[in-house]
């Protein structure tokens, strides 16, 4: 089957991170693959890649890079497929760096831009699926049973503590 999604990292150190995307989107029954394709360690990679990414029939690229993270930004430079990017906590700038080198797109070129780090990588997911959900009852279900079960588990632990 042909991945709707492709979650794309700037290194293999972004894995542990962009995993949580991944199993997000594998959760709610959506085919993704995964590759590591650095804008600035493999330019002519990225480029092809960005390229051919709505020829190859995904409809959606999730972007992850740390510090002067261009990445997000140089994938939606080559497609007009939504790009969604997710900032890497940075050792020494704790993803501040990564965050306003992704979200302080120029005018014209846009990169849908999550928090930093595990939470906004899956919510990368939950908003690729809302996106995709716009065309696919099954997505939809999906996405509606999630939030569901995310009710009933905030509930549980409001019980929990009384
Ligand atoms: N920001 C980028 C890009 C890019 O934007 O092209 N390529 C790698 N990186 C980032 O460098 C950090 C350290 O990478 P290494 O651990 O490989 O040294 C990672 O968070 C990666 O996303």
């Amino acid at each position: 089957m042909t991945s709707q999604v492709a979650v794309v990292m700037g290194s293999t150190s972004d894995w542990p991170v962009m995993k949580a995307a991944f199993d997000r989107l594998e959760e709610l029954g959506i085919e993704a693959e995964k590759h590591v394709i650095s804008a600035h360690r493999m330019p002519a990679q990225l480029q092809e890649f960005g390229q051919s990414a709505r020829d190859r029939g995904l409809k959606l690229i999730i972007a992850g890079a740390g510090g002067a993270a261009h990445l997000p930004g140089m994938l939606a430079a080559n497609t007009t497929l939504p790009v969604i990017g997710v900032p890497m906590k940075s050792s020494t700038l704790n993803g501040i760096d990564s965050l306003l080198s992704i979200v302080q797109m120029p005018a014209g070129v846009p990169v849908g831009t999550m928090a930093i780090g595990p939470a906004g990588a899956k919510n990368a997911a939950l908003y690729a699926a809302s996106i995709l959900s716009l065309n696919d009852v099954k997505i939809e279900k999906a996405l509606n049973d999630f939030r569901a079960a995310q009710t009933q588990a905030s509930i549980q632990s409001e019980e929990d503590l009384r």
